[in-house]
């Protein structure tokens, strides 16, 4: 590819439904200039509560579809992905995957020494973050907690009801015990949270969203492949694998407008695989 279609072609960012818009409002603040493609696999999510082997296969899908669209890079916006398939993926294409476990597990050690982690099942699991933090630190202390029903919850847009800031408290119990300085939101969803989590925390306790590190992570590595877009961008692309107006209406509160949604369906995801 010339430099000048390579810095125009877009970037692939996935997630199971609107948690990677918490990485997308970060790619419009630190990389403006982007065209990218949104893809949501709404019809499978959650994500957390599947297999390694589920979840390995539709993310294979995804890279399969955005492989298609001719995507520069391809950032996953999913702690669950990143968790269990980056690594496998990362051998099979021939394309720059970012996964977000490391630059949240980089900015986490630098903030504190007693990391707690609030992640879905899977990735709680998987122990990515405990594995990633203890590489780079041993003298912190980590704790992981899975929280099953706050992907639901923020999907169905119960956010600010009183049920839900009981099911925050109760996955935050634990961690409160053990006098952590630093939450790490292990899953992207969790950033729509932010004012109910905030205001359970003791304010000294820093809180660290990975999706502002992936996405300085992103820039760093358009910089070294010269392949940032210096003109002006085309407008976000958005597909979902599930139904596109419920996408389009839930998403509208975290974009500020109603977008546009294409639906991907799945037996065309599937033969691409
Ligand atoms: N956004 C999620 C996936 C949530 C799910 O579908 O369970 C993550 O970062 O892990």
């Amino acid at each position: 590819m010339f430099t000048s279609s390579l810095e125009r072609a877009p970037i692939g960012i996935f997630d199971s439904g609107v948690g990677g818009l918490t990485v997308l409002r970060q790619l419009y603040r630190q990389l403006p200039n982007e065209t990218i493609i949104y893809f949501g696999d709404t019809a499978r999510l959650p994500y957390g509560i599947k297999t390694p082997a589920e979840i390995l296969q539709y993310v294979r899908e995804i890279l399969h579809w955005m492989q298609q669209q001719q995507v520069k890079m391809v950032i996953m916006a999913c702690n669950t992905s990143s968790a269990l398939a980056l690594e496998v993926v990362s051998q099979e294409f021939k394309l720059p995957i970012l996964g977000i476990i490391l630059p949240g597990a980089k900015a986490a050690v630098s903030c504190g020494k007693r990391i707690g982690v609030i992640a879905t099942p899977a990735t709680a699991k998987s122990n990515a973050y405990r594995r990633a933090i203890l590489e780079m630190a041993s003298d912190v202390r980590v704790w992981q907690v899975a929280c099953p029903e706050f992907v639901p919850l923020i999907e169905q847009n119960r956010i600010n009801e009183p049920y839900t800031v009981d099911v925050a408290r109760s996955y935050l119990e634990p961690l409160l015990e053990q006098e952590i300085d630093t939450l790490v939101y292990g899953c992207t969803h969790y950033p729509h949270l932010a004012p109910v989590l905030r205001s359970l925390l003791p304010s000294h306790v820093k809180i660290v969203d990975p999706a502002v590190h992936i996405v300085t992570a992103c820039a760093q590595e358009l910089d070294l492949q010269g392949a940032r877009n210096t003109h002006l961008p085309l407008p976000t692309r958005f597909a979902v694998s599930g139904c596109p107006q419920q996408f389009a209406n839930s998403s509208a509160q975290w974009l500020g407008y109603t977008p546009m949604v294409e639906m991907v369906d799945l037996s065309e995801l599937r033969v691409r695989s």
